[in-house]
């Protein structure tokens, strides 16, 4: 007898958004249908754990709660997710798994590890079950206090370990990024014109997700469970920046708030000593900028920034096609027509393209300053290799800012 594959719900969102809030009504209300649960903490003891057997009423025998502490399910924990979604689902006695992943865990190792077949372990949980909803829970009252406080997770004891260099920041827009379902929890303590606002650059940096919002996690079950709209691909591809890279698919401006987008597209390389002049005063409207590079100094790679408040990343992304030999080059271009269409005769691949995301930004002055910042007619004459480079060199590494 074929098994009915179960769909599983993952509930991310930053440290007290409101995710054990959410999971608790949603187990409350839940109308019958047998859950399984997952919760995830850092820590040894599993604070949540205990709030959802106290607040979740999972007390009936055909239920249960697997709790997993000291470790995080997107990385140190991921082998033991695997293990308990299958003995879970292998039990084929539950109408869903839900998961609740810590406050720093990023969303898309926690999908992949449904996705894609554990070749070390032979675990294929696609055979039991599927990833059906992958929600993110944001603060409305504390968003945009986290957004910009350009702290680190070890600098608020939040790391994962001594190596987590990740800024608040960063985590905060890989979990928004990547979602079917965004959920604006404690609107009750956030007045109705700074929420609309906030929906405005949550739709700008999310356009496919649903947005709901919520307080106190009042949720209606049937929103985050067995929706059926996870898909890997069109959730990976779902960023708000992404989605204006590809001119096509300009998503509309909301002049009510002043949240605008634009693509800064250039060819021409950028002057490394002016370039990080601009990047250390970075303008403070823009929200979310990300995009490729053209250092003179570094003809051969394509540089990658991507910028979330106040932590800017840079660093060498890969080789332009054009730097390859002849033969790869070829191959390359004949397999792909997009690239065939933005190659440009004399430099190939190599271009600055850069999606900018904000609330009242001076699109034209950013423009003119970036300008700026290109090489000259008479700087194009000469040894690029001479300008002197004192950007990052190493893949996404931080750069400092002044901050306003
Ligand atoms: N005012 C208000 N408080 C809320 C709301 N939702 C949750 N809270 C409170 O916010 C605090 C954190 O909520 P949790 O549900 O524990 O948040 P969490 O995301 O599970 O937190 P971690 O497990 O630490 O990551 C608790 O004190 C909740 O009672 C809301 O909508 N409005």
């Amino acid at each position: 007898m074929s098994q009915q594959k179960i769909p599983v719900t993952v509930l991310s969102g930053y440290l007290g958004a409101g995710k054990t809030t959410i999971l608790n009504h949603v187990l409350n209300n839940r109308g019958g249908l047998r859950a399984a649960v997952i919760v995830n903490d850092l820590s040894e003891v599993n604070i949540d754990a205990g709030l959802i057997k106290d607040g979740g009423g999972l007390s009936r025998t055909n239920e249960q709660l697997v709790e997993m502490s000291n470790g995080c399910i997107c990385c140190t924990l991921r082998e033991d997710l695997l293990r308990e979604v299958e003995r879970l689902a292998k039990e084929n006695r539950f109408d869903y798994i839900l998961i609740e992943s810590t406050g720093v865990g990023e969303p898309i190792p926690v999908a992949q590890t449904f996705t894609y077949i554990d070749e070390e372990h032979g675990i294929d949980l696609s055979r039991f079950c599927r990833l059906d909803t992958m929600v993110t829970v944001v603060d409305a009252y504390r968003f945009w206090h986290d957004y910009s406080s350009g702290e680190s997770l070890l600098e608020r004891n939040q790391a994962v370990g001594e190596e987590d260099t990740r800024d608040v920041v960063d985590l905060l827009i890989d979990q928004i990024e990547f979602c079917d379902v965004l959920i604006l929890n404690k609107t009750d303590l956030v007045e109705e014109s700074a929420l609309q606002e906030l929906e405005q650059v949550m739709r700008k940096l999310q356009p496919r997700a649903k947005l709901i919002r919520t307080a106190r996690g009042m949720i209606e079950p049937h929103e985050i469970l067995n929706t059926g709209l996870f898909n890997f691909e069109e959730a990976s591809a779902s960023a708000g920046w992404m989605k204006e890279m590809q001119q096509s698919h300009h998503i509309p401006e909301t002049e009510e708030y002043g949240i605008t987008s634009f693509v800064y597209e250039r060819i021409r390389p950028f002057h490394p000593g002016r370039l990080l002049d601009w990047l250390s005063d970075w303008p403070a409207e823009v929200v979310r900028a990300k995009g490729m590079m053209w250092l003179a100094t570094r003809n051969q790679m394509a540089q990658n920034i991507s910028q979330a408040g106040p932590s800017i990343q840079f660093g060498p992304a890969g080789y332009w096609i054009a730097a390859l030999p002849e033969e790869e080059q070829a191959q390359l271009l004949g397999e792909d027509e997009e690239l065939q269409k933005q190659w440009d005769a004399k430099v190939g691949d190599r271009i600055n393209k850069i999606v900018f995301i904000g609330i009242d930004m001076d699109r034209e002055h950013i423009v003119t300053e970036l300008d700026a910042c290109l090489l000259t007619e008479e700087e194009m004459k000469l040894d690029w290799s001479l300008f002197t480079d004192d950007l990052p060199n190493m893949p996404a590494e931080q750069i400092e800012m002044a901050l306003s």
